[in-house]
């Protein structure tokens, strides 16, 4: 969502993410690659989730899959994609795909370690943890054996995630301040990096000092 200027993640469709998982792949090759199963593509059916999972594996190129949610129907969907040879890390307490019914991006954790539990149960290999107090991240952590990978989860996860935007600070725009949560800390200025450099080079353009004769380097033949 953030890479491509949504407010949230509900208007990402299989297709857009299929694309989005292409390119990392030929990016980077080695690492254990996650795709993140869009909002609509597995909520109907376990069915439904399989054959999405599946298209992110063929087509996408990915390892494994992530899915949101700890609800019996979506701990079901997490073991039929398990046993369809899928890997799958869940997702519990904020699930930014749920803001419809949860009225916004609010701090979940009355049913976090229950339902940790039972994806675990149904054969993630992992488990994220989103905006969830950190006492509640670590007994989490502590009960199970699969690791988990905090966002706004305290340091007691197993490992972390953040979104690389957020971290490397490259959102200059008002609109795009206001979406990144408040458990993000700012690594980097990026965008102030881009900003100036874009800045230069239109005054070099309205200047005419660029493209100079070095940037000019072709010569007439004849
Ligand atoms: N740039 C960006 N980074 C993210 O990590 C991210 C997104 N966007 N968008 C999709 C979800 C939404 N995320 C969010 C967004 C806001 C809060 C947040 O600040 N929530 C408030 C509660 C607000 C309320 O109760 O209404 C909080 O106190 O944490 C948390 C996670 C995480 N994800
Ligand atoms: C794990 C995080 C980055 C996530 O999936 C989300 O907040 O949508």
């Amino acid at each position: 969502m953030v890479a491509n200027g949504h407010g949230n993640t509900l208007p990402i469709s299989l297709d857009l993410m299929l694309e989005h998982c292409r390119a990392v792949v030929r990016a980077a090759p080695r690492p254990l690659i996650v795709g993140d199963l869009p909002f609509g593509s597995y909520e109907s059916s376990a069915a439904q989730a399989v054959e999405s999972a599946v298209r992110l594996v063929k087509e996408g190129g990915v390892d494994a899959v992530k899915m949101e949610g700890g609800a019996p129907s979506r701990v079901s969907a997490a073991r039929a994609i398990v046993e369809a040879g899928i890997a799958v890390t869940g997702h519990v307490g904020l699930t930014p795909q749920a803001i419809s019914v949860l009225g916004g991006f609010r701090v979940q954790g009355k049913t976090v370690v229950e339902a940790a539990l039972a994806l675990q149960e149904a054969g993630c290999f992992a488990v994220v943890l989103e905006c969830v107090p950190s006492p509640v991240a670590a007994a989490a952590t502590q009960a199970l054996q699969i690791p988990t990978i905090g966002i706004g989860a305290g340091s007691l996860c197993s490992g972390q995630v953040l979104v690389y935007h957020d971290l490397l600070g490259m959102f200059q725009s008002p609109d795009h301040s206001k979406v990144a949560p408040k458990f993000c800390k700012q690594f980097g200025n990026v965008g102030a990096v881009i900003t100036k450099a874009l800045t230069e080079y239109r005054e070099e353009v309205e200047a005419r000092s660029f493209p100079d004769a070095i940037c000019t380097p072709y010569k007439m033949s004849c």
